[in-house]
């Protein structure tokens, strides 16, 4: 319910506020002056008490109002005379809710900037409140300067009151509506609202969000219509691979992407090679050396795209992600080798993908080869040969020499064509990074593999977080092109930053939307990271205290290439100090920004840059906040210094050792100091905090520590080989003539 002073309402009633107050008295309820505030039901019972046309005068006034413009004046007509859809107790309801006008106001303002704001998102409802907010703001402001503010008229004349704004035929929602947003829908001063729910066993605030139901229930009881918003959230790189339902006349097939996968020096670079070329036409040949991390091959007018994904270890995590954009693994086994753990590495990633494999059996040149054994143990983890019943293909290959190769092709295709591999080129393109750079001369580089829909030259595109307009595109061998259909690889340049291996990329409708897209895309990232970065202290304040001292160098490596940046990652994780756990909380490739600055200092890390350089906004914050940032060039380096630095976090280990010696050659008892051994120092020197053992026919009597050290009578700090001095030994005193002292110290060792 909303609100009035005293002396307000004695206005509006005429009347004085003494007059007022003493009415209020005998309604028993106590306000202190007029400048209190009255609640709804007071106003009620006031109104009940002094003249029920009040609100009607109240209306009065504003139509007066009204009658000052002209143009107001034809709207109100022209919504008098809409036929109106109404509730039975509307004309009450509004007659009730005008007087209060006045109090109201400067919560309606709120209510509506609140409004605007959830409309922001939405269209439908911006109509909506705007058709609504126009008629408020006539007949409110255009009466005098301060609109909603005046003071209302001391002569008030009686007149008709006003018919209650026309309801909507239907009304759109996301997820919620505060009652003010809902009677603002629906045209309704959110009291009405307020009553009506109270009728259906509902308290409710102005402020309260109804649910779905509620609003429906509310909606039901006017006859509008009510719809809820799916809102389609445009940063979301995700969603658009999801919409998947097409229609089936614009697809074509499209060739299959083939990922090839196998044991360390089963022969997958060899076979790579060797297809690309026997199969890239000799006119290409020259633009063979393009390197984009993908390239296409033709056999006979159909084309095959093979994801170049490095096969060392260090490159799990992007073989990974290879095998996930991958319609088919070939799975290299060397037959002289036989199954191997990366192998069956190999043959996870593939299975968890959902992808079909085929088992190329290579080096069969050599004469040690053994397929039989290679389809024997393979049998074991899932992949039985056709011939033995199974449903995997076999081929047996020479990558070396070239052989098998065809036959090998000529399998892809046939699972491929059982596949069905479809995609429609007259779509705007998505597709993922399957490698990405910061070129000196080019900037951001990005080798991207188009998944469906064609990519052009001039494409206002977001890949991860970075986004731009696609400025040139080189294909795999090398020669630029104006456009890429499915499953090409093409690099690109033209966005501003360099995404990473893995990451969506999204054609949008204009430059704008785009940039959008991928700022709001940034900040989300900035904002993940750091909320990631606070859990990692907590992570590691929680290991620390159920681990006990485990201590963890935290690492952010920055590299020239994403390719650079897992093999570091790799070599840093195997890292092997004893109590140390190497953690790489991000890693990247590019400059080393700001944010990466910023992540280490909240999660004291320290930034390896490997071929980059800080930016001057980064090397300012490192700076600032005392971030390390080491440079390197030369991989073995960084190993070797972190190592150090591990070694340096470490809790130092100490190891004893003797400094000297010194012979008891007499012993003088003095009452509250306890033995004094006069001695002469043998060997080294005996020093003032070194620790001592006293050694009786070659046994330890006692170890323990020095309680003084004298010379003559001056305290000592040392005393070296050849002198005589006085000892007292801590809690000691059994000391004899003839004992050895053996002084030692604990030092410290490097690791
Ligand atoms: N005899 C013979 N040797 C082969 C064959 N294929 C590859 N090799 C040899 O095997 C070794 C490893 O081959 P790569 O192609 O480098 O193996 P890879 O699987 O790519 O190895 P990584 O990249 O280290 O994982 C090389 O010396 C090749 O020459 C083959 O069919 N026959």
């Amino acid at each position: 319910m909303t609100k009035i002073r005293v002396h307000e309402y004695a206005k509006k009633v005429s009347k004085s506020s003494k007059e007022v107050i003493e009415e209020l008295k005998k309604l028993n309820i106590t306000v202190s002056n007029h400048m209190s505030m009255l609640e709804g039901d007071a106003v009620s019972k006031l109104d009940s008490v002094f003249n029920k046309g009040t609100q009607a005068q109240a209306k009065q006034e504003t139509k007066e109002k009204k009658q000052a413009t002209p143009n107001a004046q034809k709207s109100q007509t022209k919504e008098q005379n809409r036929p109106q859809k109404k509730s039975p107790n509307q004309t009450n309801n509004e007659q009730r809710q005008s007087p209060q006008s006045n109090g109201e106001k400067p919560k309606n303002k709120g209510n509506h900037n609140k409004n605007m704001d959830h409309n922001n998102k939405n269209q439908t409802n911006n109509n909506n409140n705007r058709n609504n907010n126009k008629g408020g703001f006539n007949q409110r402001k255009k009466p005098g300067i301060h609109g909603g503010k005046r003071r209302q008229p001391k002569h008030q004349q009686p007149q008709t009151p006003v018919t209650p704004k026309e309801l909507p035929e239907k009304i759109t929602f996301y997820e919620s509506l505060s009652v003010a947003e809902l009677a603002k829908k629906l045209h309704r001063e959110p009291s009405e609202i307020i009553k009506k729910l109270f009728m259906l066993g509902v308290m409710a605030t102005i402020n309260q969000e109804l649910d779905k139901d509620a609003i429906e229930l509310i909606c039901a009881d006017y006859g509008v219509e009510v719809e809820e918003e799916v809102r389609v959230d445009i940063t979301d790189l995700d969603a658009y691979f999801e919409q998947n339902e097409e229609n089936e006349q614009s697809m074509e097939e499209r060739p299959p992407v083939v990922t090839i996968m196998g044991h360390v020096d089963h022969g997958k670079t060899t076979l790579l090679d060797s297809i690309r070329h026997t199969k890239v036409t000799a006119g290409e040949a020259g633009g063979i050396t393009q390197h984009i991390g993908a390239y296409q091959v033709d056999i006979n007018g159909k084309k095959i795209t093979f994801l170049d994904t490095p096969g060392h270890a260090a490159f799990t995590t992007m073989r990974a992600r290879g095998a996930s954009i991958t319609d088919l693994a070939i799975i290299v086994v060397a037959a002289d080798d036989g199954v191997m753990p990366q192998t069956v590495e190999a043959i996870n990633h593939a299975k968890a993908a959902e992808v079909p494999i085929i088992v190329a059996v290579n080096k069969m040149d050599k004469p040690s080869a053994n397929p039989d054994r290679v389809m024997q143990e393979l049998t074991e983890h899932g992949l039985v040969p056709e011939d033995w019943g199974g449903d995997t293909i076999f081929v047996p290959i020479s990558a070396l020499k070239g052989e098998g190769i065809d036959t090998l092709l000529e399998m892809i295709l046939l699972v491929s064509e059982v596949a069905e591999l479809k995609a429609n080129p007259n779509r705007s393109a998505i597709g993922t990074v399957i490698e990405a750079q910061l070129d000196k001369g080019r900037g951001s580089v990005a080798t991207l593999l188009v998944q469906d829909g064609t990519l052009r030259v001039g494409d206002p595109i977001v890949v991860g977080h970075a986004y731009g307009r696609v400025r040139a595109m080189v294909n795999d061998i090398g020669r630029r092109v104006k456009e890429a259909g499915p499953a090409t690889p093409v690099e690109i340049t033209g966005i501003n930053e360099v995404p990473q291996a893995g990451d969506r990329f999204v054609v949008f409708e204009d430059e704008k939307t785009a940039r959008q897209v991928g700022e709001s895309r940034a900040m989300t990232a900035i904002q993940a990271s750091r909320s990631e970065k606070q859990r990692v202290t907590l992570d590691n304040l929680f290991e620390q205290m159920s681990q006990g001292d485990v201590k963890e160098l935290n690492i952010i490596v920055k590299a020239d290439v994403q390719g650079t940046v897992e093999a570091m990652a790799a070599s840093l994780m195997k890292i092997d100090v004893e109590g140390v756990n190497v953690k790489i909380i991000h890693t990247g490739a590019g400059a080393i920004t700001e944010s990466d600055i910023s992540l280490a200092a909240a999660s004291n890390a320290i930034v390896i840059g490997f071929n980059v350089r800080p930016d001057t906004n980064a090397k300012r914050a490192a700076e600032a906040e005392g971030v390390d940032i080491r440079l390197h060039r030369i991989i073995y380096k960084v190993i070797e210094e972190i190592e150090a630095a591990m070694k340096g976090m470490l809790d130092p280990e100490y190891e004893e050792k003797i400094i000297g010696q010194a012979e008891v050659r007499q012993t003088i008892k003095v009452s509250k100091v306890g033995t004094i051994a006069g001695s002469y120092v043998t060997e080294g020197k005996v020093t003032r905090d070194s620790g001592v053992r006293v050694i009786r026919d070659g046994i330890v009597v006692f170890e323990g520590e020095l309680d003084s050290l004298k010379r003559f009578k001056d305290d000592a700090k040392e005393v070296a080989k050849g002198y005589e001095c006085g000892m007292t030994i801590k809690n000691f005193n059994d000391i004899k003539e003839g004992d050895i002292i053996e002084a030692f110290i604990m030092e410290e060792i490097k690791r």
